[in-house]
């Protein structure tokens, strides 16, 4: 596939797919020549159905499983489809993962560490970038000290550290209560205006959505074929109170409307 003409819209992607064919062995596809390009720097959102494929989609991404075809290239990433995890993307799993014998500073060190950067240059990046996560003077806890929410905190920063420039986030708040969800919504806010990385973020909440992203892109069949677009035209930086704006309840409104056409459709093609 590397000899293919790479087009115009896929150089200036964050991420380009396409014809992405997959199935685990003797199982009904979950993908069948999906085509998708996010421009780079792009929030973007995916909502589905439980055991649609979403964490599937990810793994692919990441390079932890192949294709039966199509291509998948990754700006800034190592290779476009082959064997072996893909370098230059960072994946954040919807638990922590973290390593409960290592200190935050080695917690969030390990991405770069595992890039080659010596161990006393990838400790003075994350000691850099603690206090603009809200992680101040928290470098020598254990995960085991740390709140939900902090320890989604060092998460990201490990992939955002190990990562290249797409951030690839697996319901991360999930697990968190609504008070803390909501904080760190706006973190993560802030953090993506600054930094600008290509994100694709996996949400069942349809709120979390609208307020994070640039577009939500809706899985409408299955297998999943392709995943219908809405643009959150809403202007930036977002905050809370832009949940009360009668554009986003607009938006709200258009969003559940497609979510109940296709799972009515899901459902009776189903039965
Ligand atoms: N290793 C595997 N072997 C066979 N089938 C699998 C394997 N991993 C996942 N599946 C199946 O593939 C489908 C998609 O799984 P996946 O975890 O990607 O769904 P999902 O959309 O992320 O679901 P959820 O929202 O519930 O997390 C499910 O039916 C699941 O049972």
């Amino acid at each position: 596939m590397s000899g293919q003409q790479v087009t115009v819209e896929e150089r200036h992607a964050g991420l380009s797919i396409k014809g992405l064919t997959y199935r685990f062995d003797g199982e009904e596809p979950l993908f069948e020549g999906l085509d998708l390009d996010i421009p780079q720097g792009q929030f973007v959102s995916i909502v589905a159905a439980s055991g649609m494929g979403k964490t599937t989609l990810f793994r692919l991404l990441a390079g932890l499983l192949q294709p039966n075809a199509g291509t998948i290239r990754v700006a800034g990433a190592g290779q476009g489809h082959g064997q072996g995890s893909r370098s230059g993307i960072g994946y954040m799993p919807q638990r922590d993962c973290l390593m409960p014998w290592r200190t935050v500073l080695d917690n969030a060190a390990i991405g770069l560490e595992l890039a080659g950067v010596s161990k006393r240059d990838a400790r003075s990046r994350v000691l850099e970038l603690l206090p603009e996560l809200g992680l101040a003077g928290t470098e020598t806890k254990y995960p085991h000290e740390l709140s939900g929410g902090m320890r989604q905190r060092v998460s990201f920063l490990r992939s955002l550290l190990g990562g290249g420039e797409l951030l690839l986030l697996d319901e991360p708040f999930s697990a968190l209560d609504a008070m803390t969800r909501v904080s760190m919504q706006q973190w993560l806010l802030q953090v993506w205006e600054k930094h600008r990385k290509t994100i694709l973020f996996i949400t069942h909440d349809i709120d979390e959505a609208l307020l994070l992203s640039d577009r939500v892109l809706i899985a409408a069949t299955r297998p999943i074929t392709k995943l219908e677009p809405l643009e959150v035209e809403l202007p930036r930086p977002r905050t809370y109170e832009t949940t009360l704006d009668e554009r986003f309840v607009a938006l709200k409104r258009q969003l559940l409307s497609q979510l109940g056409r296709i799972t009515s459709t899901l459902e009776g093609g189903n039965s």
